[in-house]
């Protein structure tokens, strides 16, 4: 199997090579990534050098180079690139519509130019839009994205769907939840309030608090996209989550209390503009119809991640200091 994987210098995105290549040592992966602010080589170190892995640093947006790498004999395209963060894109929506819509469409048109075996969307949640204080997202929740990140991500995946429908393409969309792990680019809740929380910096809560998130751990997410990429339906969606919904106030907490600090760092913010009250998914069919289930309870995952980050504050202090990127300088179309 020859795989191109788009974004997977990212953090799930990094997570998913580095379980794929050690579950099937056999498989060719090439790694195509930006290397934005949020993609970062070091987040690879492990894989690196192994013989079946090769990364390219280039853009979704690239047609020419996307087409010389789909061209290449690659069986399937596992579309993780993506611009992924909501505050963000209220600053700046145009590079959400460009990576996550045009850079899909680049990607889907290269896929069916070589008529490559498979297509599969990683998305989002978020094109659901946002839940009252009962029910859940199924795959046949009506798409209601209310910010230009998700609006973006609805949009690709419509595409991917144009792409199955009217071309009769191979493709799957899974949609997760929120995830967290190593990795995770701390503007994001989790790893936010977990540096900030060692560092003794107030933590900036939007709003009430109580905007509720099910999160789930990101080798359960990839154990997911595992079973779908082998065994996914063409055409078929697949929502992906944990069953394990939490405010925002609950999941700080619970880090403060992890490392025994007090809760007077907490700090109300003004809220998120157009912030989604809820999510909440029924994985219902990946469960049932790809036999997925997920193995981290939350409790012991939240504490393996505040654990990955105390190991690995260096991490960090690398990727902000820029040090990795300079040492690898490399150049938009390098192969190693
Ligand atoms: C960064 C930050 C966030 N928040 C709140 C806002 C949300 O209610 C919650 C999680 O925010 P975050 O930006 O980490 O994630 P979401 O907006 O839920 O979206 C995330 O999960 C979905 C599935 C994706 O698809 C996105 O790519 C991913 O970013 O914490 C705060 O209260 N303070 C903060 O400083």
């Amino acid at each position: 199997m020859n795989v191109l994987i788009t974004g997977g210098a990212g953090f799930i995105g990094s997570n998913f090579v580095k379980y794929l290549s050690n579950k099937y040592p056999h498989y060719r992966i090439t790694n195509l990534d930006a290397l934005t602010y949020a993609g970062n080589l070091e987040n690879l170190k492990s894989i690196d050098t192994l013989p079946n892995y090769t990364f390219v640093k280039g853009n979704i947006l690239d047609s020419s180079l996307v087409d010389q790498l789909c061209g290449q004999g690659i069986d399937i395209v596992l579309n993780f690139a993506a611009e992924s963060h909501v505050d963000r894109s209220i600053e700046d929506p145009q590079l959400f519509i460009k990576t996550n819509v045009l850079g899909t469409q680049v990607l889907l048109d290269s896929a069916k130019k070589h008529n490559l075996r498979k297509f599969v969307q990683i998305s989002t949640d978020e094109v659901y839009g946002s839940l009252g204080p009962t029910g859940l997202f199924t795959e046949k929740t009506p798409l209601a994205p209310n910010s230009p990140y998700s609006a973006s991500k609805a949009g690709g995946d419509l595409l991917v769907r144009s792409y199955h429908e009217t071309f009769g393409m191979n493709v799957n969309i899974t949609r997760c939840s929120n995830n967290y792990g190593p990795y995770q680019f701390p503007e994001k809740l989790i790893p936010l309030m977990i540096l900030r929380t060692l560092t003794d910096q107030p933590l900036p809560i939007y709003g009430d608090g109580l905007n509720v998130r099910d999160w789930l751990y990101v080798e359960d997410h990839c154990s997911a996209i595992d079973l779908v990429m082998h065994q996914g339906i063409s055409g078929e969606v697949y929502n992906i989550g944990g069953n394990n919904e939490k405010t925002n106030l609950e999941i700080v907490r619970s880090i403060l209390q992890e490392l025994n600090k007090p809760e007077s760092l907490i700090n109300f913010v003004q809220d998120r503009p157009g912030h989604d009250r809820r999510y909440g998914i029924d994985a219902t069919k990946i469960r049932t119809e790809l036999g997925w289930k997920p193995k981290h309870h939350f409790e012991a995952g939240i504490q393996a991640t505040i654990q990955w980050y105390l190991e690995n504050r260096t991490w960090w202090e690398r990727i902000q200091s820029g040090a990795y990127r300079q040492s690898t300088d490399l150049q938009v179309g390098d192969i190693i």
